[in-house]
């Protein structure tokens, strides 16, 4: 049985993740790709469907944290018998798919339990797996399909029953390390040159580029390591951002909401992209926009709301029936079927996005000014249709507010882009249309009678996506109309002090079951409140929900303040960057 879900933290190399829990084992790992399939899968089953365990017996208290601001992960074990250290990474630097795991002594004589348990193709194949010469010592290989694994290190466990496993002894000054490398199955192990000094490059890589991060903004150490998350998640060749790492951690223990997010979003990209830029960060932003530009090029009518971290377009949802789901948690997807809908907000986000890169580098770079531009006329074509909205509903598509207030912000950055920085358009016709679904959102998006927005036109229900609004200039912040729309979600959607996306009771998602407290809407509400002048509230909440993080500082999508655990997938992007945008709103409010 997997770990509650604030029991993991994430090492990664910028190409894909893994999950560490505290009890030392690898219950997640897809190898060489975010979105590959996984070869350690124990996070959504048991043990039985892959893990990488190396722990001492007999543990009464574990401490964790990351080394300095690297993604570096340090696990200390005390047991009656003495204390061990444990250390994970991936390497980053040349293509390669490695994990290292170091086991050092630091006092007394502690035995240690190694387990080294592969299972390919979300733990569905048992690999192939032999002992192997190379390079003057003993390696274990493992192969099935595609996938080559080698386990290296000074003691290797020995084969039992499908799985390797070992035991040895550690005492002060013993380090063992073992290291777990990805090739594709047909190159020859020859290939295999050492790490070299590749683990000491990714530390310093971290620590420099964590270095410009603001030192004046409230949990400091909690955003730099929401910007550090961030970065993990974005594919350091391609510039495609993750919305997570994971697939079906579920947004209801034993619930069916359980999704796929390995999967770069454009609304979560642009908005990760709006955090680093916000906060100082323009090279990823540089690295995405080229991302963003091979994966929506071709006919503005073909835009997805997500694509592959390579770009590609086709992403099937399926589900693993072999796969017994996270505590159960059925079913487990693969692929998600959200990439096909319409979510109107989404062109919003990313002409957001695109709109700060300009202010930050300068139009001369803007050399996809063509794309965008046909982008909007085509929104301009299609905008009053109905969509599935930010929250992308399994249900029939409505006239949302918030996706009708984010075409505001599309156009509202396409006018900007010809007044501000001079670039060539029908400016006119922009602006018309920018008006035009501005007076509508005010007179169709509004109920007088609740005083408040609505989350779409045919309801009277409150969706806490409508925070957004001030956020992104709809309206000021102060503004009757958004003051009465806070009040309204406080009203409605808050548990326990935080915010739910919206009542899941009314079917408007066409899904299930319940979820819990959506995370980013708390941080955009604290957001709202510190815009709206109620600075104190909005001190108040974001201490509360900085005390959610977990250990190492890691949020899940959802939080469960009943059972106070955390639901989703994990770390999830949208989390940690509307922690990012809450810190400097924050900051600009000044103090409580
Ligand atoms: O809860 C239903 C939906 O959940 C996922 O979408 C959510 O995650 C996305 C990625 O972070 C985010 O962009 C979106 O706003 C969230 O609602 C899932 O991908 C959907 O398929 C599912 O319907």
């Amino acid at each position: 049985m997997a770990l509650p879900i604030e029991d993991y933290a994430v090492i990664g190399d910028r190409r894909t993740a893994a999950l560490v829990g505290t009890n030392g084992s690898i219950d997640w790992l897809c190898l060489p790709r975010f979105d590959s399939p996984a070869c350690l899968a124990g996070l959504l089953g048991t043990p039985e469907h892959g893990h990488w365990q190396l722990v001492p017996e007999g543990v009464y208290s574990t401490e964790r944290r990351y080394v300095g601001a690297s993604a570096v992960l340090e696990t200390t074990f005390t047991t009656a018998d003495g204390v061990v250290r444990l250390t994970d990474l991936m390497p980053r630097g040349d293509g390669r798919a490695d994990v290292v795991r170091r086991v050092s002594g630091v006092s007394g004589r502690v035995r240690m339990r190694h387990e080294w348990r592969i299972r390919l193709d979300y733990g569905a194949v048992h690999p192939w797996v032999r002992r192997h010469h190379l390079h003057g010592e003993d390696v274990i290989v493992a192969i099935a399909g595609p996938d080559q694994l080698v386990l290296r290190g000074p003691r290797l466990p020995r084969a039992t029953d499908h799985s390797h496993n070992d035991e040895f002894e550690v005492g002060p000054g013993d380090d063992l390390v073992f290291t777990m490398t990805w090739l594709p199955s047909h190159v020859p192990l020859d290939d295999l040159h050492d790490l070299g000094d590749r683990v000491a490059q990714s530390i310093d890589e971290d620590e420099a580029w964590a270095r410009s991060c603001r030192e004046d903004l409230p949990h400091a150490d909690l955003v730099r390591r929401s910007l550090l998350t961030l970065r993990l998640m974005t594919h350091e060749e391609t510039g495609g951002i993750v919305a997570a790492p994971t697939t079906s951690l579920p947004e209801e223990i034993g619930g069916e909401r359980n999704w796929d997010y390995r999967f770069c979003w454009l609304r979560d990209a642009a908005l990760t992209i709006t955090s680093l830029i916000d906060a100082g960060y323009t090279e990823e932003a540089m690295l995405w926009r080229a991302w963003l530009l091979r994966s929506v090029a071709g006919d503005p009518q073909d835009l997805q709301i997500m694509y592959a971290v390579d770009g590609a377009r086709r992403l099937p949802e399926h589900e693993l029936p072999h796969l017994p789901g996270y505590a159960g948690s059925l079913p487990v997807r693969i692929g998600n079927g959200a990439a096909v809908q319409k979510q109107h907000d989404v062109l919003g986000e990313v002409m957001d996005a695109l709109d700060r890169v300009r202010t930050v580098r300068g139009t001369a770079e803007d050399e996809a000014w063509a794309l965008q531009r046909a982008l909007v006329d085509d929104l301009a074509r299609h905008w009053q249709e109905p969509d599935h909205g930010i929250w992308e509903i399994r249900g029939e598509p409505r006239h949302f507010t918030h996706s009708r207030a984010m075409v505001w912000v599309a156009f509202d950055r396409a006018v900007r882009a010809v007044e501000v920085h001079g670039l060539p358009g029908p400016v006119e016709k922009w602006r018309r249309v920018r008006d035009e679904v501005h007076a509508e959102v005010l007179a169709r998006g509004w109920n007088e009678e609740k005083g408040t927005f609505t989350q779409h036109y045919d309801t009277d229900e409150v969706d806490a996506s409508l925070l957004v609004l001030p956020l992104v200039g709809f309206l000021p912040a102060d503004d009757p109309r958004i003051l009465g729309t806070i009040e309204a979600i406080e009203r409605e959607l808050m548990r326990d002090g935080l915010l739910l996306r919206y009542r899941t009771e009314t079917g408007v998602d066409g899904l299930a079951g319940d979820e819990h407290p959506f995370l980013a809407c708390s941080f955009w509400l604290v957001s709202a409140y510190a815009l709206a002048g109620r600075v104190k509230d909005a001190h108040a909440l974001f201490d509360r929900l900085a005390a959610l993080a977990n250990d190492v500082g890691l949020l899940a999508e959802e939080y469960d303040p009943v059972a106070s655990r955390m639901t989703g997938n994990f770390p999830q992007a949208f989390s940690h960057l509307t922690l990012v945008q809450a810190a400097l709103v924050l900051a600009d409010a000044g103090p409580a």
